[in-house]
């Protein structure tokens, strides 16, 4: 018999602890994350169009509801599966409203930390660090001075900016949510801290630590979560496997919709490319679990939504949806039973779906359509290189802040920087609570040995945290404002 018990990885620790029930616990939780600035700022982020002006089509707010619902689904799939002495043997029996509350907010907080424009927004912020970090007047100092092994992993850290790590941070360090360790960690979906570099790990948690997971900052907040959890290193909570799977569930059906939806693609179009697709990743075309083949049931789906009068694309994506999210859920549901040992240790590593099944053919075929057919779209791609543009500029307005010494910009934090006229200014507009973070982190005790490193560092980390916390709107309007000459 494994040696598993699920009230391990569940309960009522957090950093600062009060009350002594769990589920007013999750509630508090759930509370706060709902309540949140970054969560509302989701309504105005990029899923897959940027700048969308047509709020029919998703944004990541939109997106994350239905990850939420989605991940709903595979928790009660889960506990559907399982046999009464199986959930008393894996201590599960009393913790259903638990398991389904922590991943409906882990499903809701999963983008929380993406910054403007998407993936781009990401691309763009670690193309400036990337080409500009060592230019930057105390890098150039630190380099002269340090060794390699002492800067290297900051530079390394600082060039890989990461949506996920940026949700950890915004949990811990900005937001202070004081959060149950159970509910961060099941949305903690990468294990690797940013010093580390990918060949720095174990291979086999190669899946486990593709991106960066964690900054050095939330260091010792991720270790303290890993400890109380009984977490091994590289390993992941249990449940942000669900939370995955029920975003790759969700996205991978939306982002097609969202593109007829904007006319880049017709329903004879998208049901040509999806057929042609999954063919080619799935020669056989069997039946789909006690269904159709794909072929003949995207036939019917196209069917039925052309006798609708109103609306066929409408129509066209119930349909689809109905017959598709069902058995994706399913599967991941049955791949989390299947391998209960290494997903309660958090070291399976891979995808619930991505297991070379029919099911991970069906959701691959949708990404692939969606990559091959809409990310590529002029329009969609013009305004992403608007989105490099954006984020660039901003970064190039406020590098004056990043040229000074840490004396001088410790000046304009006291509020003595009559003298820095610009930087001043350009200080000024940085968001209290970001400041705030970063004077904290300088108080508290530093985890880099050397000073005028670590302030320069935690500087750098002050303006990712004001860039990516931007909604597109606000980053466009803030180019414009400052770019006013341009
Ligand atoms: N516009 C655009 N360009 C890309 O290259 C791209 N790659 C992924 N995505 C979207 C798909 C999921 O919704 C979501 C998560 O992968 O982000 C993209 N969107
Ligand atoms: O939704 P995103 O943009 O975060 O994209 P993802 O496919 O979920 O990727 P990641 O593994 O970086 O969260
Ligand atoms: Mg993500």
């Amino acid at each position: 018999m494994p040696n598993i018990d699920f009230r391990k990885k569940i309960s009522l620790a957090r950093p600062r602890p009060y009350g002594s029930n769990l589920q007013r616990a999750l509630e508090s939780d759930r509370g706060r994350i709902i309540n949140s600035a970054p969560i509302r700022r989701l309504q105005q982020k990029t899923q897959v169009f940027p700048l969308e002006r047509n709020s029919a089509v998703r944004s990541r707010l939109t997106h994350s509801m239905e990850v939420q619902q989605v991940g709903r689904f595979i928790v009660h799939s889960i506990y559907d599966r399982l046999s009464d002495s199986e959930k008393d043997a894996y201590g599960l029996s009393s913790l259903e409203r638990a398991v389904e509350s922590l991943v409906e907010i882990a499903c809701l907080m999963h983008d929380m930390g993406n910054p403007p424009f998407g993936h781009c927004g990401e691309d763009a912020i670690n193309r400036w660090f990337t080409k500009h970090l060592k230019e930057l007047a105390p890098m150039q100092q630190l380099l002269t001075g340090l060794s390699s092994e002492t800067t290297d992993p900051i530079i390394h850290e600082l060039c890989h900016f990461d949506g996920n790590a940026q949700a950890i941070r915004l949990v811990q360090s900005l937001h202070r949510f004081n959060l149950t360790y159970s509910q961060a960690a099941s949305v903690l979906k990468y294990t690797r801290p940013a010093t580390e570099r990918t060949d720095q790990v174990p291979a086999d948690k190669n899946y486990l630590t593709k991106k960066v997971g964690y900054y050095i900052t939330e260091n010792s907040y991720v270790n303290s979560l890993m400890d109380e959890l009984e977490m091994a290193k590289y390993c992941r909570h249990p449940l942000s496997y669900i939370m995955e799977a029920a975003d790759d569930i969700s996205y991978c059906l939306a982002d097609l919709e969202d593109a007829v939806e904007k006319r880049i693609l017709s329903l004879e179009t998208l049901t040509e490319h999806l057929k042609r697709t999954f063919a080619e990743l799935e020669p056989d075309n069997r039946p789909i679990k006690g269904r159709h083949c794909f072929d003949r049931l995207l036939d019917n789906v196209y069917q039925d939504a052309q006798n609708d009068e109103i609306s066929p694309n409408h129509k066209f994506f119930i349909k689809l949806r109905v017959e598709m999210v069902h058995p994706l859920v399913n599967h991941a549901s049955e791949q989390f039973t299947n391998n209960l040992e290494a997903v309660f240790n958090g070291e399976l590593n891979r995808a619930l779906i991505e297991d070379n099944s029919q099911f991970h053919a069906l959701a691959k075929t949708f990404k692939q359509v969606a990559i091959n057919h809409v990310f590529n779209d002029p329009e969609v791609e013009n305004l992403e290189l608007q989105g490099y543009k954006i984020i660039g500029g901003l970064l190039e307005e406020y590098r004056p802040l990043l040229d000074l010494d840490t004396d001088t910009f410790q000046k304009i934090v006291r509020g003595e920087g009559r003298k820095l006229p610009v930087e001043r200014r350009l200080f000024n507009k940085l968001s209290r609570k970001h400041v705030a973070a970063y004077e904290i982190a300088l108080k508290e005790e530093a985890p880099v040995t050397n000073p005028t490193l670590w302030e320069f560092y935690l500087r750098c980390r002050l303006l990712q945290d004001y860039i990516s916390g931007m909604t597109d709107q606000f980053a466009f309007d803030e180019y414009k404002t400052l770019l006013v000459s341009d």
